[in-house]
């Protein structure tokens, strides 16, 4: 049902957000390229015949240019929306959103930024707070049987055995963060070989559901929304991911996180999250019945390519997951944007 109706809708949503932010690749502006990302994604969102609830954005604030926890979005939730639709007939859907993941990346003409969603029927994503994660994914052949419990060093021996292969042809992806040392030293001398990625871990973790991508694994820590995100590309693409909230500021050493471990634990029970140290699972995190999730990049990446431009048009490359029809959708959409039309192949 989801994707039936929705399929097409959400990949030009992600489309326009990459486009929008892709004017302003490599131009130094982190904020411009993630502000237009976001108004693109608002108002092709705001088209859609959906009554649609922001359940992962930017944070709770109503008057900043930002798609905000909780804002509604699509045509059934306007002020005018008798004009448009049956607002009764149509199911409720919950939506998380990166429109500009990795703005660093997009702002200094790094590759791997890309627009993302996940949607889901009311219900069915994690409410995540704007903590941190800590991560574990890792390919379909090894769903279950790492486990982000273990020490990474016994993960990789499992994830060797599953792959069959040994575990100097593995690669980690880890983001490159003072917190991560301990973890780069460990991974490092049980032999595997670390990526090191200065930003973008969602495209890392989606990376280990697909072979060929020379990702086997994503560890450490990253965003929490970011978690969900790619937890619901790896429910339903079938891949391993599990995510365990980080509240304590200690441990990430920054202060983005709120003053102290007690508080957050605090605001964690007020979210209705009582075992602050609980693992979660991909199915847990994106749960509901139906889930999709949709990403376009913005600059090239190990899965898509970036957006490019040529006079009158531009050129995408998409990807949809979709638990409904068990698909990964490569969509490559060629962009008419003046008259007379110019389509280039090339
Ligand atoms: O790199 C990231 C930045 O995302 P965005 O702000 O949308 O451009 C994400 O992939 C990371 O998951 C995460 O946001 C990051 O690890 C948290 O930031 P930091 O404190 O620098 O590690
Ligand atoms: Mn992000
Ligand atoms: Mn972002």
């Amino acid at each position: 049902m989801l994707e039936t109706t929705l399929g097409l809708e959400i990949i030009e949503v992600v489309e326009k957000a990459a486009i929008a932010s892709a004017r302003w690749m490599g131009k130094g502006e982190k904020d411009t390229a993630d502000q237009v990302a976001v108004e693109a994604m608002r108002e092709r969102m705001n088209q859609i015949h959906m009554r649609g609830r922001i359940v992962i954005g930017e944070g709770e604030r109503d008057d900043a240019p930002m798609l905000y926890i909780g804002e509604e979005v699509g045509i059934c939730t306007q002020p005018d929306a008798k004009n448009y639709c049956n607002p009764d007939e149509l199911i409720e859907i919950d939506i998380a959103v990166d429109p500009c993941e990795g703005t660093n990346l997009c702002a200094y003409g790094q590759p791997g930024s890309m627009a993302v969603l996940a949607i889901s029927e009311k219900g069915g994503l994690f409410h995540a707070p704007d903590f941190y994660m800590n991560k574990l994914a890792a390919p379909p052949a090894a769903k279950g049987k790492v486990d982000i419990r273990k020490s990474p060093t016994e993960n990789l021996k499992i994830l060797a055995e599953c792959l069959d292969r040994s575990i100097d042809e593995l690669v980690v992806v880890v983001m490159k963060r003072e917190r991560h040392n301990e973890l780069i030293k460990e991974i490092r001398e049980a032999g595997a070989r670390v990526r090191l990625i200065s930003d973008g871990d969602v495209s890392a973790a989606i990376s280990c559901g697909f072979s060929g991508t020379n990702t086997h694994a994503l560890m450490g820590i990253g965003a929490a929304p970011e978690g969900v995100i790619s937890a619901a590309a790896m429910r339903a693409i079938g891949g391993h991911f599990q995510g365990q909230l980080i509240y304590d500021p200690a441990v990430v050493k920054t202060g983005l996180i709120g003053e102290s471990k007690e508080s957050n634990i605090a605001r964690l029970k007020e979210m209705g999250i009582t075992d602050p140290d609980k693992v979660y699972d991909a199915s847990e995190l994106a749960c509901g019945e139906t889930v999709l999730f949709a990403g376009c990049g913005i600059t090239p990446g190990n899965l898509m390519e970036g957006v490019r431009f040529f006079h009158g048009g531009a050129r995408t490359q998409s990807l949809v997951i979709s638990s409904q029809s068990q698909t990964a959708r490569f969509v490559d959409t060629i962009h008419m944007f003046e008259e007379p039309k110019v389509i280039q192949v090339k």
